[in-house]
């Protein structure tokens, strides 16, 4: 699996979040033989949405939109691009679908409340760290930026 490739794609869309105003964290699912499943971005902002992480925006996209969603065997196996690590809600969301590896490009110092590298480890889940500067960079700008909205996230209001 070519992961900078695909964490590129991320990050491009982590980029696009962070130009409409957004939390700047963007994720691609990519299937084991290498398809894209769906991409998008955090939309907590532009949606108003409380579930719309950047992984659940590529999970979502990987929907035709139709009554009859894609069959389980198309996750199975697949790698989940975040440029920021999976929440406990997002980790659920892989977990669920049998989502084999989550690449990622920073936050497991961040306290995101749970530890979500451990809980996917435990349950077989490969997590790589690709250590992404520029998508850290603008997180922090973000959060720096925008301390209320912030302040909003479930593990700030303590
Ligand atoms: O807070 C988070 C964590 C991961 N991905 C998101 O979109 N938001």
């Amino acid at each position: 699996m070519d992961d900078d490739k695909f964490f590129a794609i991320a990050l491009e869309e982590a980029k696009k979040g962070f130009h409409d105003g957004g939390v700047p964290i963007g994720a691609v699912l990519v299937s084991k033989d290498g398809q894209i499943l769906g991409k998008g971005c955090n939309k907590r902002v532009q949606e108003g949405s409380v579930t719309k992480h950047g992984e659940m925006s590529a999970l979502e996209a990987s929907s035709p939109g139709t009554s009859l969603p894609p069959p389980a065997a198309v996750y199975k196996g697949a790698t989940m691009y975040s440029t920021l690590l999976p929440c406990v809600m997002c980790t659920g969301a892989c977990l669920l679908y049998g989502i084999g590896r989550v690449v990622y490009g920073s936050g497991a110092d961040q306290n995101l409340k749970f530890d979500t590298v451990k809980i996917l480890e435990s349950y077989g889940v490969e997590t790589v760290c690709v250590g992404n500067r520029e998508s850290e960079e603008m997180m922090a700008r973000w959060v720096r930026e925008n301390p209320e909205r912030y302040g909003r996230e479930p593990w700030a209001e303590g």
